[in-house]
């Protein structure tokens, strides 16, 4: 079993991934892109996830443009992608699916 901040294999990246629909992968890094209804509920819902980074001291980076909300996941202190991407990629699917209504 992987500790949370070891790197993981291809294998589990592309299992962790299979779980994620809304999350591609570009390198060391799992992004996903979110239109929320307006602007101020997408800054509603950065608001969210940056409570659950803070919760789990795992923090993603976060593009605003508008109502487009961009979430980007990699472990910096490990160099890659660890559990704790895949954690915090799920949590962040949960707050989108509870929060407001997005494209
Ligand atoms: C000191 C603190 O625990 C570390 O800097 C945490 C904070 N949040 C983090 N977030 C991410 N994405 N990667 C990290 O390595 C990380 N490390």
């Amino acid at each position: 079993m992987t500790a949370a901040d070891d790197l993981l294999s291809e294998s589990e990246i592309s299992d962790g991934l299979a779980s994620l629909p809304g999350w591609i992968r570009e390198g060391d890094t799992l992004m996903r892109s979110v239109r929320a209804s307006s602007f101020l509920g997408g800054i509603d819902l950065v608001n969210a996830v940056a409570r659950a980074a803070e919760d789990a001291n795992h923090h993603p980076d976060i593009t605003i443009r508008w109502r487009e909300l961009t979430f980007a996941l990699s472990t910096h202190s490990a160099g890659g992608l660890t559990a704790k991407d895949l954690a915090m990629a799920s949590r962040i699917d949960r707050i989108v699916e509870a929060g407001e209504s997005t494209d």
